[in-house]
């Protein structure tokens, strides 16, 4: 464990999604770093599966689960009441979010209603919920909102994501200063590759290729979860407004050089091609 058990004791965290893959392992580390937990998401036989799992896993796990079609601002309210019922948060992770590959001049507007719908708007009401009740209590919160890399660089084939997530960020930073004298912080994760079931089957239909990474390989869940610890606890306090990138180095590979990515496996032999190939002036 590479911090304090207790980093997250007292603290309590709703995650958005937190039922299935990333949100999931999200809010499982969460726990076991000492934070009671609010899921939602909306399957409940889902919700209740994790909550039973992480009772049964981590001693003394305190989790709520909250059926919710974030899409919905009305059905959101109603949700955060219910938490806040149970017991007030001071963490939000934005995960919930809906994607799939397709071409763009196909999409009808229920296709793009769907993507925006959950991941922009759902976390956009979330996030104004949980900010409205903090600031009324006079009362701390983090913000911490998953995003994508499409985000900061566009996403061909899934344009609506990468349109949401950008906006996500907007929100960030837009929030970060707004929201600054109340003493909530906003941050993001840019996330590279991270298998989980639902990514793989709709975004990597052909299998996860990892020649576009410089550190040749996917994302570990923990090495997700673990900044995110980072990023909601008091350690990142001075922190707002900011996103860190996970990805292994592709977004930097894809902006290098032409040949870059070939390179990576050139032999020490090519490199003295090359060099005998050089002119010396
Ligand atoms: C390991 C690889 C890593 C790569 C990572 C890259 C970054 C990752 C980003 C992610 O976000 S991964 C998370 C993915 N998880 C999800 O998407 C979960 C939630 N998704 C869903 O629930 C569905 O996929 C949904 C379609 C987004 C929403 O489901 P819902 O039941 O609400 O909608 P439907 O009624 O089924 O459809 C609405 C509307 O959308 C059209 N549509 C659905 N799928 C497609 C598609 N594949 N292509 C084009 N259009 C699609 C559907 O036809 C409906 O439109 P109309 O036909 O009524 O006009
Ligand atoms: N996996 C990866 O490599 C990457 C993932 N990401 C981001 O990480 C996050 C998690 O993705 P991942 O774990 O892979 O995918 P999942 O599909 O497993 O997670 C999405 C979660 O959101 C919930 N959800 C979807 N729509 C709604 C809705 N309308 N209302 C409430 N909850 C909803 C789903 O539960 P339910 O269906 O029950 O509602 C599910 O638990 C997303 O934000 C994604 O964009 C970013 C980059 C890479």
């Amino acid at each position: 464990m590479a911090f304090a058990p207790g980093l997250l004791q007292g603290r309590r965290a709703l995650v958005t999604g937190g039922g299935t893959g990333l949100g999931r392992s999200i809010a499982r580390r969460f726990v076991e770093l000492g934070a009671s937990l609010a899921i939602c998401g909306r399957r409940g036989v889902v919700l209740e599966a994790t909550a039973e799992a992480f009772r049964a896993e981590i001693p003394g796990a305190d989790v709520t689960t909250h059926v919710c079609d974030i899409r919905d601002p009305a059905a959101v309210e109603a949700m955060l009441d219910d938490v806040w019922r149970a017991a007030p948060p001071d963490i939000l992770v934005n995960n919930a979010a809906a994607n799939f590959l397709a071409q763009t001049h196909k999409l009808s507007g229920r296709a793009v209603d769907a993507v925006l719908g959950t991941t922009l708007h759902g976390a956009a009401y979330c996030t104004i919920g949980c900010g409205r009740r903090w600031i009324e209590a006079r009362q701390p919160g983090v913000v911490l909102s998953i995003l994508t890399l499409s985000a900061l660089q566009g996403g061909a084939f899934t344009a609506p994501s990468a349109m949401a997530k950008a906006g996500l960020l907007a929100m960030t930073q837009s929030l970060a200063v707004e929201w600054g004298p109340h003493g909530i912080r906003l941050v993001a994760i840019a996330p590279g590759t991270f298998p989980t079931e639902a990514a793989v089957a709709r975004l990597r239909p052909g299998g996860v290729d990892h020649s576009g990474v410089p550190l040749r390989r996917a994302g570990k869940h923990d090495e997700l979860t673990d900044l995110a610890a980072f990023l909601v606890s008091d350690h990142a306090g001075y922190i707002t407004g900011e996103w860190v990138v996970a990805d292994g180095g592709r977004r930097l590979l894809s902006g290098a050089r032409a040949g870059a990515q070939e390179m990576l496996d050139w032999t020490d032999e090519q490199w003295a091609q090359q060099r005998a190939r050089t002119p010396a002036r």
